[in-house]
């Protein structure tokens, strides 16, 4: 056979193995696709470009939805062809007279406040064309609150048109995305994001509802697709108004507060993060939880109630404490129980043996004291801005040094057991009572005992039978007669203990 001869009969192979598989994706492609297929590959391009002007000419014509969902027919027809897939979404984004910009809640492990902010707006987008909304009436307000409630919203700025819609990401990040024509390019990444921002950050501060955040446990992180935090709104009634504590450190420690609040200019000019750390410990029942809550409502600010018993490593801490938002309180209660407070922060020894060298190991895969001082230190310059870090104990002599210096933690706020000042605040808020003729008795045995002021606080709860504040009152000096009776025979036990150990 000649050369010629050989070159024809391999062409022929060639055109007769293209024509199969286009006969393959003509079959695949169905009804739709078919017409618009050419001869070879080259024409693959244009005959992609012809079908985007139809979708683009269906989209003109039909509203919203199903704009959307005759363009995803279509393009789900060619993505299904593997042959041309990758051909497809090239041409596709190359022809596509649209672009698309994602917003994730959590990028890069931080917070991103775009996207609450764009949530907002988006929410705030009420007319009475919408036909899913939300309801919901928030404590001390008489109004409802009505929210749209769609997973997909059409907007229009300067003549126009954009479309959010709701999405949920392979690792479970909330996520909305944007798609919008190319022609209004800086129309959308210029003025109108920015409004929808400025807007939606504007809704929130009127709005600004306090919520309290729990961190969901690490595992469910990934298998149920659950987000770091779970969170609910803050309605706790606690004020400083109702704190019952000595009224000269209560102004102080609200002073701290709201100077912090303002602090931006001061802590910029110090070079320091505009971060504060305070230390609440005190026996059960003395207040902290309620000064957490009382903070809460002070600043406006949403609390994080970290419980580190759910997570399982420094790594996971992190990522925990990068989600947080700024404006808000990070809370670790019971701080002596949830951490590992001993030894590991000690100095190495050279001659370490490989049973500690394991255990140190072990220990750098969980949750540690350096792990969390890390971050105060380290991460969090860069990075907490306007955030209140709040620790709690019962038994300040138990916790490192280290966790407590100065510096970390800016204030150490005692919450001790009910003295008379604090008992007049109680006597207001539960009695509505300024003075009374057994207050003399009461701040006496006060002093004399060592009674909570939770426990103070459910004495004047009680109403002894007919005789309502007053009953009150001689229940209070009650228990604290029973108490002061208890404390002393205690004392008397314990005396004798002693003397017969000696
Ligand atoms: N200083 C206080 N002022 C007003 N109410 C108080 C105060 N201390 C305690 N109470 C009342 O007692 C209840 C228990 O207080 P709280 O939970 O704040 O104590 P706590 O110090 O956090 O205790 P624990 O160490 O057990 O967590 C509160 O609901 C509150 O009503
Ligand atoms: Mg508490």
């Amino acid at each position: 056979m000649s050369q010629t001869g050989v070159i024809k009969d391999q062409k022929l192979l060639l055109l007769q193995k293209k024509k199969s598989k286009r006969n393959l994706i003509e079959i695949l492609m169905g009804s739709i696709v078919k017409p618009l297929l050419g001869d070879n590959l080259t024409t693959i391009g244009s005959n992609i470009a012809g079908l985007l002007f139809i979708i683009e000419t269906l989209r003109r014509y039909f509203p919203g939805q199903l704009k959307v969902t005759i363009q995803q027919l279509l393009v789900n027809a060619i993505h299904r062809l593997p042959f041309f897939k990758k051909c497809a979404d090239k041409t596709l984004a190359y022809f596509s007279p649209y672009a698309q910009i994602r917003f994730r809640e959590i990028e890069e492990y931080r917070y991103n406040y775009a996207y609450s902010a764009i949530k907002t707006y988006l929410g705030a987008q009420v007319n009475p064309q919408v036909k899913n909304l939300k309801g919901s009436q928030m404590r001390g307000r008489e109004s409802l609150d009505f929210k749209r409630d769609d997973d997909k919203v059409e907007d229009e700025y300067e003549g126009a048109k954009m479309w959010w819609e709701d999405l949920k990401s392979t690792d479970g990040v909330k996520m909305c995305r944007l798609t919008f024509h190319r022609s209004n390019w800086e129309v959308v990444t210029g003025a109108y994001l920015s409004y929808v921002v400025e807007e939606g950050k504007s809704i929130e501060e009127k709005k600004k509802t306090v919520r309290i955040f729990m961190n969901n446990p690490s595992s469910n992180w990934k298998l149920q697709m659950k987000h770091l935090w779970s969170s609910i709104d803050f309605e706790h009634p606690a004020t400083f108004d109702t704190m019952a504590m000595d009224p000269k450190k209560k102004d102080e420690i609200m002073s701290d507060l709201l100077e912090f609040r303002e602090g931006e200019e001061y802590y910029k000019k110090i070079g320091k993060a505009w971060k504060r750390g305070y230390l609440l410990h005190g026996p059960p029942g003395t207040g902290k939880s309620t000064m957490i809550a009382a903070m809460a409502n002070l600043m406006s600010y949403s609390i994080y109630d970290l419980e580190l018993t759910s997570i399982e490593n420094n790594w996971e801490l992190k990522k925990l404490l990068l989600a947080t938002s700024s404006k808000s309180i990070i809370v670790i209660e019971d701080i002596d129980c949830s951490l590992d407070l001993t030894g590991e922060r000690g100095v190495k020894e050279d001659h370490q043996s490989n049973a500690e060298i394991k255990r140190e190991k072990k220990k750098e895969n969980s949750v540690t004291l350096s792990g969390l001082l890390n971050f105060i230190d380290g991460i969090w310059s860069a990075y907490g801005q306007k955030r209140i870090l709040v620790f709690t104990t019962n038994h300040l002599g138990k916790l490192d040094q280290a966790l407590i210096r100065r510096g970390r933690m800016d204030m150490h706020i005692e919450l001790s057991y009910c003295r008379f000042e604090a008992f007049k605040i109680l006597a207001k808020n539960y009695l509505n009572l300024d003075s009374h003729p057994l207050f003399g008795e009461i701040e006496t045995l006060l002093e004399e005992t060592n009674m909570t002021p939770a426990d103070v606080a459910e004495n004047l709860m009680v109403k002894y039978g007919e005789s309502g504040v007053d009953g009150s009152l001689k229940g209070l000096v009650r228990a604290l007669e029973q108490m002061k009776l208890n404390q002393h025979s205690n004392e008397q036990q314990k005396e004798i203990e002693y003397l017969t150990k000696q």
